[in-house]
């Protein structure tokens, strides 16, 4: 597994608003837009080109347009759909599959209410976007459903990891032969008792979308 912690001021700065518990919801979310397109470029550095002819006013060269099939994003929900714009404005022919998949916060184990995939994922780059890799149980279970449909080259994008969900999906993907990455925008100290990332940014679904019970 390939871990790429994103190394640049903007992407610091952008982070240190976003833990900010005074920064409001609107902030939140135009700063978690921002953010993806930052880590959306590293995320698709190897993405699947070809070559293509191309004629401009004065010539006629050859160019690179991104390769069939499609690449596929697929937002975790609640959280991850406030990284879905900011994702696809960088990935504009992209498909879209969505995963509802929310941690039960007694036992940290995640449930799945929700999946809306491409039953044939073979062949296709996937990149799973959700703001946050806590104790990884959501992660590696998103990257088991895609695997399970034929995918064998995940790229997970996330804002916050915690050092103990990272070593989880190491873990979890060793020995399947998959191609797995994270891109992150920083890897935090640790999880708390209750499985929050410290320091974080607290529950991201929550300051994106508001509180629910
Ligand atoms: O690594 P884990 O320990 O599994 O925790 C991470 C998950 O928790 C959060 O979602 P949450 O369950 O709060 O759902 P939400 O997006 O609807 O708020 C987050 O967006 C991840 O999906
Ligand atoms: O710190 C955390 C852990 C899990 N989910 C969140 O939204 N935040
Ligand atoms: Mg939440």
């Amino acid at each position: 597994m390939e871990l790429h912690v994103a190394d640049h001021p903007l992407i610091a700065h952008k982070v240190t608003v976003l833990r900010d518990k005074n920064t409001d919801s609107p902030t939140f979310r135009r700063l978690v837009e921002e953010l993806v397109t930052l880590l959306a470029y590293e995320a698709t550095r190897d993405v699947r080109v070809e070559q293509v002819e191309v004629t401009t006013p004065v010539a006629t060269t050859t160019g690179t347009h991104i390769a069939d099939p499609r690449p596929i994003v697929v937002p975790i929900l609640r959280a991850g759909l406030g990284m879905l714009d900011g994702m696809v404005k960088l990935l504009p022919t992209a498909e879209v599959g969505f995963l509802g998949m929310l941690r039960d916060e007694t036992t940290l184990e995640a449930v799945t209410y929700a999946n809306r995939l491409p039953n044939d994922m073979r062949g296709r780059q996937c990149f799973l976007i959700d703001p946050m890799l806590a104790t990884g149980g959501t992660l590696i279970m998103a990257i088991e459903y895609l695997l399970e449909l034929g995918a064998r080259d995940v790229t997970a994008v996330c804002l916050l990891a915690a050092p103990e969900g990272i070593e989880a999906v190491r873990e979890a993907i060793e020995g399947t032969g998959a191609s797995v990455k994270i891109v992150v925008a920083a890897v935090d100290e640790r999880l708390n008792e209750k499985g929050y990332i410290v320091p974080g940014l607290g529950d991201a679904g929550d300051r994106l979308y508001g509180v629910v019970d």
